[in-house]
């Protein structure tokens, strides 16, 4: 195992939501860095809106998500704090746009030196996740059939796990094959990196009993189950909402560094 590195904390929370005249609305809540937490109903209504009204594509934002997933994961676990060379990362992908996400960071941490593997059991048939499968195919990162059925197997081979399997359109009880996945996955002692959301949990009241990641990248901005997060590395990512999108909605979202995609929440 391995893979994990020191603690490196942020900045206190910074001062960016100081009297900006948040317009305050029932169902939004701000989160302990000023930034707001938003409900499922509001994630989704931001990601419409991007789509319908910004006029993105899937695939633009899917590609600055994953990569904004992976320049995270290479801050907070770089190649060096791995046990074992070249860094061994275990991606599991699910059937939505979040599993698409874990394909791009699959594909992107391969370019910054990383060995992943994906495990990506139930595929959609739609042009966008066989062109980012294909992609990771021919960068010669290999799809696991079979999922490691015991934890320890996880810990030995690979020093992170990502879990791209649901993100925030997830709803109801977990069904097969991802609920002994997940099953699995609580019992890892290797870190868990989670897009979006930590799958499994309720997108706004979390899961005390599902698993624990230690990093979570939250795209576009927190959902309010991130206010369980009790692991070590919060990071904000995908900056492609446009500021008129970002008013629209009280995101208070904290100013990104220079020129960089990603940002570490207190
Ligand atoms: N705007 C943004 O910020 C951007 C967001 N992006 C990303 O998109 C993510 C949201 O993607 P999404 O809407 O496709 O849904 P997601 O959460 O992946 O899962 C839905 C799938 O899971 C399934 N499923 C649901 N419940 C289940 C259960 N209990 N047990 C088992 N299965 C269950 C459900 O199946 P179904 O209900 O259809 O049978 C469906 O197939 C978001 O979190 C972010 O990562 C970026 O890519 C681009 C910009
Ligand atoms: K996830």
């Amino acid at each position: 195992g391995g893979g994990r590195c020191p603690v490196r904390r942020g900045s206190p929370a910074g001062s960016w939501g100081a009297g900006r005249g948040r317009s305050s609305s029932a169902m939004q809540s701000p989160g302990r860095s000023g930034v707001t937490y938003l409900s499922q109903e509001e994630a989704q209504a931001i990601d419409q809106e991007l789509f319908t009204e910004y006029k993105f594509s899937v695939d633009q934002l899917m590609e600055l998500a994953g990569l904004s997933c992976a320049t995270a994961i290479a801050k907070a676990y770089p190649p060096s704090s791995f046990t074992k060379s070249p860094p061994a990362v275990l991606i599991v992908c699910g059937p939505g746009n979040n599993g698409g996400d874990g394909l791009v960071c699959a594909r992107h941490l391969k370019m910054f030196g990383y060995e992943p593997s994906v495990h990506y059991p139930k595929r959609p048939s739609k042009a966008l996740f066989e062109g980012l499968t294909t992609q990771c195919q021919k960068m010669d990162i290999p799809f696991l059939s079979e999922f490691p059925s015991e934890a320890m197997l996880i810990d030995e081979l690979y020093g992170l796990v990502v879990d791209a399997i649901f993100g925030f359109s997830f709803k109801g009880a977990v069904r097969e094959p991802f609920g002994s996945i997940l099953g699995t996955l609580e019992q890892v002692t290797v870190p868990i990196a989670s897009i979006d959301i930590p799958s499994g949990w309720d997108v706004e009241k979390g899961s005390p009993d599902g698993i624990q990641p230690d990093m979570l990248i939250s795209l576009t901005a927190p959902k309010k189950a991130a206010q369980h997060f009790a692991g070590r590395y919060h990071f904000l990512g995908g900056r492609f909402v446009p500021m008129a999108l970002q008013q629209k909605y009280s995101l208070n979202l904290p100013p990104y560094p220079e020129t960089d995609c990603v940002l570490q929440l207190p």
